[in-house]
């Protein structure tokens, strides 16, 4: 393999081009500095490469054997990892929400989780710059949370009949409703259409209506002159004596190469991120690289996803339109009187019928299999679907960590373990609670509630205490500030919405302070910096 940079020490390398890593692409390279990306995945062309095939795009996860175990072991897979240029960003749904002020401080104002070593205030002018860049179409009146519009471009109009559904039964019962903001063009921008509602955005948009940094920041990072390199894989973060990292090790068709950098910033996501770092121990480190805290892996967290499905009399056809265009989040702040912390959103989510298959054949109603599936299926047009997106604590005992079994790198398997809590627990059975009587609002019947997960979050936590998390607020490693982590693995809490926008916004404030350490008399590249 050759690449341009294969002798150079170059500026930057980053470990990943998903959300975090495609906004960082762009924003270090456009700065002027000489950026390597490197991705384990393929770089796909949408036009051709994004099937309307429900299951060969199955393929744009990260399918590599995973190790899972807990008292709630997690689905790995298609619902909540990427592989490839564009990351998870390729097949997402697009819901694209802001946190609100209290999720940055769960532990002072409910006394639960952690607080982050921000405010929203700190993230504030990077989602405003992220939503303009990528043109978020939402509503002019959002009615909850820090912002409340307009966004940058109209919302989507018309909605789909199965997100007109959930407002008849929120406005039945009280709840306010709006239509989502989401990644999804609602009028051209950029040489790009507007959605046609065709549905498949967990497919990959073939049209390119759906964001993706893919499709906006990565062809901006290279017309700025970064190299970025599909189908590799990086194995190993190399650090010197000095405990100054130097560069990475990669595989591109079985050959090991090495890309030397005077910065490394890792955004492979939480379950390769901490993988990593844990399989760089050497001498030095024995315990995996920036885990002098031994936090690396640790408080990972899902977003609580469950759906309840519900048959009605008129047709709904699950698969029209975007999959989510109505969301509330009544429910989002922390209210004790309900017994336990933290809430939700939920979200009007369409499905495709083999995802809703899927689904059902795994409701706590019991498995739904053989004729009675395929009659279900028949009535597919007549289901009606809600979602949770649901905050879960991050607990030390809910961590990535390596396996005894090696892939065909030679690297160690990860495994993962996670459970809930009853904290966790109390807030889904209210949520499940909730989405049954809108449901039932709107004229629907009850019929399968799926439990499932989404969005993972955490192992490689930001914080201000080098004995508890592993990166500062810019995701600079306490141990190695020569090394930064800045992807979903640095979130301290989950939330109770989708967590994208804010990776991306972090990505964004962490780009700034790398531009601005480079060119500051703190001389980024010959360690004279520290990290606290
Ligand atoms: C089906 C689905 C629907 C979703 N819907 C939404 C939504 O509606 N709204 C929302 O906010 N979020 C949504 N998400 C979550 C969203 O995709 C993630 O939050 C986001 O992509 C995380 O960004 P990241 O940069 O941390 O990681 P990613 O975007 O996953 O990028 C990580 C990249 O690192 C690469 N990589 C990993 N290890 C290595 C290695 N060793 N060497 C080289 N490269 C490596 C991977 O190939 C990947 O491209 C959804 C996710 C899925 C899967």
């Amino acid at each position: 393999m050759k690449w341009r940079h294969e002798q150079d020490e170059v500026d930057i390398v980053i470990v990943g081009a998903g959300a975090a890593g495609g906004v960082l692409a762009k924003e270090l390279s456009e700065a002027g500095l000489q950026v390597v990306v490197l991705d384990a995945g393929p770089w796909r062309d949408p036009q051709k490469d994004f099937a309307s095939d429900e299951l060969a795009m199955k393929s744009l996860a990260w399918e590599d054997t995973r190790f899972v175990d807990g008292t709630d072991p997690l689905t790995m897979g298609h619902n909540n990892s990427g592989r490839g240029i564009g990351g998870g960003t390729q097949h997402f749904t697009g819901v694209f929400l802001r946190f609100h002020e209290s999720d940055f401080k769960t532990k002072s104002i409910d006394g639960v989780g952690e607080d982050w070593p921000i405010h929203y205030k700190d993230l504030e002018p990077y989602y405003s710059k992220i939503e303009k860049e990528i043109a978020v179409s939402g509503p002019k009146h959002f009615p909850w949370g820090n912002f409340n519009g307009p966004y940058p471009y109209p919302e989507r109009d018309p909605l789909s009949p199965n997100a007109y559904m959930f407002q008849k039964g929120c406005e039945s019962l009280g709840i306010q409703s709006a239509a989502t903001p989401v990644a999804i063009l609602s009028a051209p921008f950029e040489g790009r259409p507007p959605c046609i509602n065709r549905g498949f955005c967990n497919q990959g948009c073939m049209p390119n209506a759906k964001f993706s940094t893919l499709i906006v920041q990565i062809p901006k990072a290279i017309k700025a002159g970064a190299e970025v390199l599909s189908d590799c894989m990086v194995t190993q973060i190399e650090v010197n004596d000095n405990a100054k990292a130097t560069g990475v090790l990669f595989v591109h068709n079985g050959v090991t190469y090495r890309q030397r950098a005077k910065t490394v910033i890792l955004s492979a996501y939480v379950v390769e991120t901490p993988r990593l770092l844990l399989h760089s121990a050497n001498t030095q480190f024995p315990d995996g690289l920036a885990n002098s805290s031994g936090w690396v892996g640790r408080a990972i967290m899902p977003h609580s996803s469950h759906d309840v499905y519900a048959k009605f009399d008129q047709e709904v056809r699950l698969y029209k339109g975007s999959p989510v265009l109505a969301s509330t989040q009544d429910f989002y702040e922390s209210d004790l009187r309900r017994g336990f912390a933290r809430g939700y959103t939920i979200h009007a989510q369409g499905s495709r019928p083999v995802g809703m298959a899927q689904g059902i054949s795994k409701s706590i109603e019991g498995p739904v299999w053989g004729e009675k599936l395929r009659q279900v299926m028949l009535d597919y047009n007549h289901y009606g679907r809600l979602t949770m997106v649901g905050e879960v604590l991050p607990h030390w005992n809910n961590f990535v960590s390596l396996s005894d079994e090696k892939d065909d790198n030679g690297m160690p398997r990860a495994a993962v373990t996670f459970s809930y809590c009853d904290n966790d627990r109390k807030l889904i059975d209210h949520a499940v609670d909730n989405m049954k009587l809108i449901l039932q609002a709107a004229g629907g019947q009850i019929e399968y509630v799926v439990p499932d997960t989404a969005h993972l979050m955490g192992g490689c936590r930001m914080g201000n205490n080098p004995a508890t998390s592993i990166v500062n607020s810019y995701g600079q490693s306490h141990d190695i500030p020569n090394l930064f982590i800045c992807d979903a693995s640095i979130f301290v809490t989950s939330s109770g919405g989708n967590p994208t926008n804010t990776v991306m916004a972090l990505a964004a404030r962490t780009a700034d302070y790398i531009i601005d350490l480079a060119t500051s008399s703190h001389k980024l590249h010959n360690g004279l910096y520290s990290s606290r």
